[in-house]
């Protein structure tokens, strides 16, 4: 996307083709930071501490790690059982969204049967540049799709902004271009569609606060960050038009795992009357998983994320500390909006219902 007039993505391949370079998102706002990953360590690193997230991009960077588990394999007794290794590593780095295991083992499937270490990293290479690209057009889609959503609400309204309502960021800093739950934002802005995003700041990390209004200001669009507990009142008042909100992962059955508060957020919009959207590729979607309560798995953070809180003053990045000194915390990742709250999910291939019925419809070959 573009900032400040430069064509950017969150991750990239360097010239040398070897080294992966992605956006150090911890930093941002303040800072624009770029992070070189050579070594499988160094990408297990950047997913774990949140370098990268997202679930499209962090699987990207997975499918990038397998790329580089080849180049390091060439010295090895055993090469491939070294990448096999190497992937698993890669695969446990985060829990929640399907995507990370999704694109390495599609990435090590091709890797098999490339032959030599040689083919290996080029198989690897070309594979993970696929999975980039695809996720890149899958959001584009997603775009075309649900800004039909947002228009359809405009006509319907007699005056003033639709105003979207999102928690997190499931921008293009989570994917690779435009994002799941900004990329119908972004392309109803860019048909001129009057809107106005609500941007939930997200605690702990605040990806709201400090990403999505970030991505959104570069792009002009109109938006006010608000507290995570704020959307119920302005629910009430007649104040969100819709909710729209990205996932990590996404059972065939409906149900919609996304970063802690999605739940409260969905339950507001049902007891309101307001449509509740879920943007995914299918990527996300898992196609085991019938029961999210129960079967997805959810990822507990260090409760430090809970009490310290991260932001600029006097020019330095710095983080304080909240609670007191000794109170125990815990940080809650994520967690699961049941299918029955869910008014719909936008994907490539078009808008479907939240049941097993709808999205098989438009995935008939899982
Ligand atoms: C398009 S990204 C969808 C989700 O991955 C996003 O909403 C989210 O919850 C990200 O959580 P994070 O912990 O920042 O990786």
């Amino acid at each position: 996307m573009l900032v400040d007039g430069n064509q950017i993505r969150p991750i990239w391949l360097d010239d040398d083709r070897t080294t992966v370079k992605v956006i150090d998102q911890r930093q941002l706002p303040h800072r624009f930071v770029v992070a070189d990953l050579t070594q499988v360590d160094e990408v297990i690193h950047a997913i774990v501490e949140m370098f990268v997230r997202g679930a499209p991009l962090i699987g990207a960077t997975g499918a990038y790690g397998v790329m580089i588990a080849a180049l390091n394999a060439g010295l090895k007794n055993d090469p491939m059982a070294f990448i096999e290794k190497e992937c698993r590593r890669l695969k446990a780095a985060r829990p929640t969204a399907v995507n990370l295991a999704w694109a390495v083992d599609r990435v090590l499937a091709i890797v098999r049967t490339a032959g030599s270490v040689e083919a290996c990293i080029d198989a690897a290479r070309d594979e993970a540049a696929a999975i980039a690209e695809e996720e890149a057009e899958n959001c584009r889609m997603i775009g075309v799709h649900g800004a039909e959503i947002v228009e359809a609400i405009r006509h319907e309204k007699d005056r003033g902004p639709v105003n979207i309502l999102t928690h997190c960021n499931a921008g293009w800093l989570a994917c690779i271009e435009y994002g799941t739950a900004t990329a119908p934002i972004y392309e109803a802005f860019n048909r001129g569609v009057d809107l106005h995003v609500w941007v939930d700041e997200t605690r702990p990390l605040n990806q709201g606060a400090r990403l999505t209004a970030w991505e959104l200001g570069k792009h002009g669009v109109p938006h006010t960050v608000i507290t995570d507990n704020a959307g119920g009142h302005l629910m009430q008042h007649g104040r969100v038009d819709m909710v729209i909100v990205g996932t990590d992962r996404s059972t065939h059955t409906g149900d919609v795992a996304n970063k802690i508060g999605t739940y409260l957020k969905a339950l507001a919009a049902k007891d309101n009357g307001i449509p509740f959207y879920v943007a995914l590729p299918s990527s996300t979607f898992d196609w085991t998983m019938t029961d999210g309560v129960k079967e997805i798995p959810i990822e507990e953070r260090s409760p430090d994320e809970v009490r310290y809180i991260q932001g600029l003053a006097d020019g330095q990045l710095t983080r304080v500390l909240v609670p007191p000194e000794t109170s125990p915390a815990a940080d809650f990742a994520f967690d699961v909006t049941p299918a029955r709250l869910v008014t719909g999910f936008i994907t490539e291939r078009g808008v479907c219902g939240a049941s097993e019925e709808k999205i098989h419809e438009l995935f008939p070959e899982h």
